[in-house]
């Protein structure tokens, strides 16, 4: 494509952006992202030498038409599905993935270090990172870009303003990108735009000589960018090819520092289905191509996020002092509804789980009740807050975990693996896990009057089980579990929505005469020690199961019945976890059953465990004896 004519580069893009569509159409995905940075994407390539040049998408999701031209677009058949292209970019898949992400704001970091590694002679060529208006919203944007600016090296970050993140964008500063779009016309007033303004193709030529007339009446006015250290070109026009390509040239050939440049964008440009929908098709599953209509869902119970949004909403209508705050994921976690009933009482803050969580900490130190609705994968970000700003304090901040355990085609980066670990290792927090959406309105109902500490829920992601939901919720007694089902050989203690696997194991092992207790944990911390110790000196294995890493659950009742000494082999104890590995993208169900979280292989370890018991051997002999 380097050797296209700038008019075959705008055709080029045209058939990018219909074949983005076409493929997307039929596996789901990011559109909208990808969409709205077509023109950037061919500028960029035809423009730098990549992937001697390194390219840095924020987030990832927006690289599908990068996908296309590097190399993959046969292989988007299999977009997000097993075995096919990660929905993100990853360095496993490409030379042309440098770096792989999937959470936000990391690209200008990561950017600045292949810049300096440059410079101390390791690797070549130049720098772009690309990152959206709502990466920028997250802490680790302002660190790098702090960083960059006094390091001052060579590198080119292109901000794709679309005004949107997965919502419309929040924040000041998505204000302060709004008053320099309103600084009509495009410009470019650095140094590297003053030298080069005379090469540039018109309106720009123009605009420079304005700006530059104006510069001293905008030392006041200028962007946050400049007073950061970067030279700052814009705002340019994201759609129109020939443009960017000039820029980019100019650029190129100039720059010898950090350069910001602001580009324009729509999200979902060029596809009226996406354009005219609230989210953009920020993330949709198939559809039609001609007419955009998404495929019906075929789910047959409401998602857990949904009941955990129409818990909390009920609950706040009872109780004036429950907020509730996301980071950026309003739709995701379920909030958009709170806030239709509650909107003084909602707060979005972006992408900025730190802050909210620490945010989280001061409502709860005021004497607010805060909901704090996290991803499981995004909470991962928060930890020190967690940490030192919630649990050393022993602030009251309430944690609605959504996606736990595995997602799907989002894959391990957004696997929720880690938090039973991460949580209940910190004093004083209360940990649960939702077994079905019922047990999530008790624990939406629990956390509601929790005020002795942090507490938290998780709950997956998708359709609950179908189960009939309470018409309010019950606190439930904390560190109390429950009996599910009462057998006498193998105890499965779950913790989540493993439940129901545990319950479809003890029927497998029932069919070979085995009979099976099914108990509900509940809680992770504090754990429930008068049953554990009861399932344990009552059967002969007891399995914990969980959808996380280990580390978790499995962990916390096996410490406690070691201290306890209770393994002293009358009972044989296996935990349960996520492996130790980081599981690619498939569905769900998919991805359980090669983590050996379904029904037959929960059965199937049981059976293991038991033919190794002593107490199994012993009875086992005496059967045989009694038969001959
Ligand atoms: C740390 C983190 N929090 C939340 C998300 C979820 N998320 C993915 S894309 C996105 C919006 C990004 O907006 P922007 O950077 O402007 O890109 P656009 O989709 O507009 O192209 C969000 C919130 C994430 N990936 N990482
Ligand atoms: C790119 C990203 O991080 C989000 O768009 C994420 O894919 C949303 O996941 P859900 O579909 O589970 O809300
Ligand atoms: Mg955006």
């Amino acid at each position: 494509m380097r050797r296209l004519r700038d008019a075959e580069l705008v055709d080029l893009a045209d058939e990018l952006r219909r074949d983005t569509i076409a493929k997307v159409a039929a596996t789901g995905g990011h559109l909208g992202s990808t969409l709205g940075v077509i023109e950037l994407t061919v500028a960029i390539h035809a423009v730098f030498t990549t992937p001697r040049d390194k390219l840095i998408w924020d987030v990832g999701h927006q690289a599908y038409a990068h996908k296309i031209l590097t190399g993959r677009r046969e292989a988007m058949a299999g977009l997000r599905q097993d075995g096919g292209l990660s929905g993100f970019t990853k360095r496993s898949e490409s030379v042309y993935d440098p770096f792989g992400a999937a959470h936000s704001s990391t690209s200008i970091s990561a950017g600045l270090g292949f810049a300096a590694a440059r410079e101390l002679g390791y690797g070549e060529g130049d720098v772009v990172a690309v990152i959206g208006d709502g990466a920028m919203s997250a802490g680790m944007a302002y660190e790098a870009m702090n960083n960059a600016g006094a390091l001052g090296k060579r590198m080119f970050v292109i901000l794709n303003d679309n005004e949107m993140s997965i919502s419309p964008s929040v924040g000041a500063f998505s204000r302060h990108l709004a008053t320099l779009c309103a600084r009509a016309p495009v410009v470019g007033i650095d140094v590297v735009m003053k030298k080069a303004a005379a090469r540039l193709p018109e309106p720009f030529k123009t605009g420079a000589a304005r700006a530059r007339q104006a510069m001293g009446a905008l030392t006041g006015n200028s962007s946050l960018f400049e007073h950061m250290g970067f030279s700052y070109v814009g705002p340019v026009d994201g759609h129109n090819l020939p443009q960017l390509l000039a820029i980019l040239r100019t650029l190129k050939t100039r720059a010898d520092g950090p350069v910001l440049i602001h580009a324009i964008t729509r999200k979902g440009a060029g596809y009226a289905p996406a354009e005219n929908s609230a989210d953009k098709y920020h993330g949709v599953g198939s559809f039609d191509a001609k007419t955009g209509a998404l495929s019906k869902s075929k789910a047959r119970a409401p998602a857990y996020t949904k009941v955990f949004a129409q818990a909390l909403t009920e609950e706040a209508g009872r109780d004036d002092r429950i907020v509730a705050v996301t980071a950026a994921m309003a739709s995701g976690t379920g909030l958009d509804a709170f806030a239709k009933a509650h909107p003084e009482r909602m707060f979005d803050v972006g992408i900025a789980e730190q802050h909210a969580v620490t945010f989280a900490a001061g409502l709860a130190a005021a004497g607010m009740k805060p909901f704090c609705a996290i991803y499981s994968t995004f909470l991962q970000r928060a930890y020190d807050q967690i940490v030192h700003d919630v649990a050393l304090q022993g602030l009251p901040v309430r944690f609605a975990i959504d996606r736990a355990g595995l997602v799907g085609a989002d894959g391990p980066t957004h696997a929720g693996a880690f938090d039973i670990a991460f949580l209940t290792n910190l004093p004083g927090f209360t940990v649960m896990a939702a077994a079905d959406e019922a047990e999530l309105v008790h624990m939406v109902a629990s956390a509601a009057v929790h005020d002795a500490g942090p507490i938290a829920f998780r709950y997956p992601r998708g359709e609950g089980t179908g189960v009939a939901l309470p018409e309010r919720g019950v606190p439930l007694e904390i560190g109390k579990g429950r009996v599910v089902r009462q057998g006498r050989d193998i105890a499965f203690l779950s913790f989540g929505t493993r439940l129901g696997e545990c319950l479809a194991a003890a029927d497998l092992l029932a069919a070979r005469g085995l009979s099976a207790t099914v108990a509900d944990a509940r809680f992770a911390k504090p754990l429930d020690t008068a049953l554990i110790e009861d399932l344990a000196r009552n059967h002969d294995v007891l399995l914990t199961v969980e959808e996380g890493a280990s580390g978790g659950f499995g962990a916390a009742v096996l410490t406690h019945l070691a201290d306890g000494g209770l393994l002293d082999g009358s009972v044989a104890v296996r935990t349960l976890t996520l492996p130790d590995r980081y599981e690619p993208h498939a569905s769900p169900d998919v991805m359980y059953e090669r983590s050996g979280l379904t029904a037959p292989h929960l059965a199937d370890s049981a059976l293991k465990c038991l033919e190794r018991t002593s107490r199994h051997q012993k009875d086992h002999a005496l059967r045989l004896a009694a038969s001959t």
